[in-house]
């Protein structure tokens, strides 16, 4: 599948020509559950990553490594295929939020009170509602369109989201956000998540229908996410500078010619040490990113 299949026009094209199968063929809660958890693991797999946690480094983390990050992925499992069963159900808002807290008790219980997946939990969980939803109401033949999530997730709990976001953050990421008047995890969802899919999103798709490796495609998008993401771990974490550092050493990357640039993985390199120096992490950002490929996954895109 290429970049142009994401537009109606490349649906409508692909649909007519031979159409790759996509990975998750019937969208069940159960598969659309079991792409979260792949997704999740892809973006654990990337690496180098900067400051964040990997199969080889902790990244600025003291507390937590890949295995900490296995076992709540695996806590989670179950946790994807119920949202994804309320969503397809019609569940209101209060029914996922439910969900979602009961998750984080078991994340917290599988790390002994690390905080792993908490982002993950929230927007990843919303996603698989959407998509239990998009499973029930919509009759389309072949591989969805992001933007069918998108539209599902807002016109059934978008103005709950909206009221969510009012509510003040006890979280130091969410009190670093309201401080500092950026917008945090609960305001980016009641968007309908922009960055994900206007940023993310499109970036994957062009970095896989350009001819880069999934590993370099998804470090490409990483910090596309970077660049524009406000990103409260890195607020709460470095204060305003520091997420300003993060998203103008993004922006550089990209500038530079991104993941497909010569010595790009040198340089990916270069900058998670400068992170880890800095004991910056930018978690949002990783989240966004296995957002982006649970889409591609469920889009058929593997
Ligand atoms: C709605 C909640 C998610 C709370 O949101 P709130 O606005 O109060 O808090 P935030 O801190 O802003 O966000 C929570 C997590 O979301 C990730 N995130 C950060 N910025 C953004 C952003 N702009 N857009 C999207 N997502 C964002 C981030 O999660 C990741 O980082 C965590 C690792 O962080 P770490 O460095 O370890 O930092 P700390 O634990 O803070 O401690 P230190 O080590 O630094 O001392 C990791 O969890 C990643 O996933 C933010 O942390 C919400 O919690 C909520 O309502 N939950 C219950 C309900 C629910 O989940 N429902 C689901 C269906 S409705
Ligand atoms: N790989 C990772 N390392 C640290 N924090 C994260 N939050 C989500 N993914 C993460």
């Amino acid at each position: 599948m290429n970049a142009a299949a994401f537009s109606p026009e490349g649906a409508r094209s692909l649909n007519a020509a031979k159409r790759p199968l996509p990975l998750v063929e019937r969208l069940t809660p159960a598969a659309i559950g079991r792409a979260a958890t792949l997704a999740l693991h892809d973006e654990l797999a990337l690496t180098p990553k900067p400051g964040l946690v990997t199969l080889v480094d902790n990244g600025s983390h003291d507390d937590m490594d890949a295995h900490t990050f296995m076992r709540s992925l695996f806590s989670l499992r179950g946790y994807f295929v119920r949202i994804a069963e309320a969503g397809h159900a019609g569940a209101d808002f209060a029914v996922l939020e439910r969900c979602g807290i009961e998750a984080e008790a078991r994340m917290l219980a599988a790390t002994r009170g690390i905080n792993t997946h908490r982002g993950a939990i929230f927007m990843l969980g919303l996603l698989c509602a959407a998509a239990g939803a998009v499973s029930r109401e919509c009759e389309c033949e072949g591989p969805w369109q992001p933007a069918q999530l998108r539209d599902v997730l807002r016109r059934h709990w978008g103005a709950a989201l909206l009221a969510r976001s009012r509510r003040v953050s006890t979280l130091p990421g969410g009190i670093a956000a309201r401080r500092l008047g950026l917008r945090g995890a609960s305001e980016e969802a009641a968007l309908g998540f922009p960055v994900l899919f206007e940023t993310a999103v499109p970036a994957l798709a062009r970095g896989l229908a350009n001819g880069l490796t999934p590993q370099l495609a998804r470090l490409d998008t990483l910090f596309h996410v970077m660049a524009v993401l406000d990103d409260s771990n890195l607020a709460h974490r470095g204060g305003l500078a520091g997420l300003r550092h993060a998203q103008d050493t993004a922006r550089n990357f990209i500038d530079g010619g991104g993941a497909a640039g010569e010595g790009a993985l040198a340089q990916a390199q270069g900058i998670a040490e400068d992170f880890v120096a800095r004991r910056l992490s930018p978690g949002g950002a990783a989240d966004t990113l296995a957002a982006a490929c649970w889409v591609m996954r469920i889009c058929g895109v593997s």
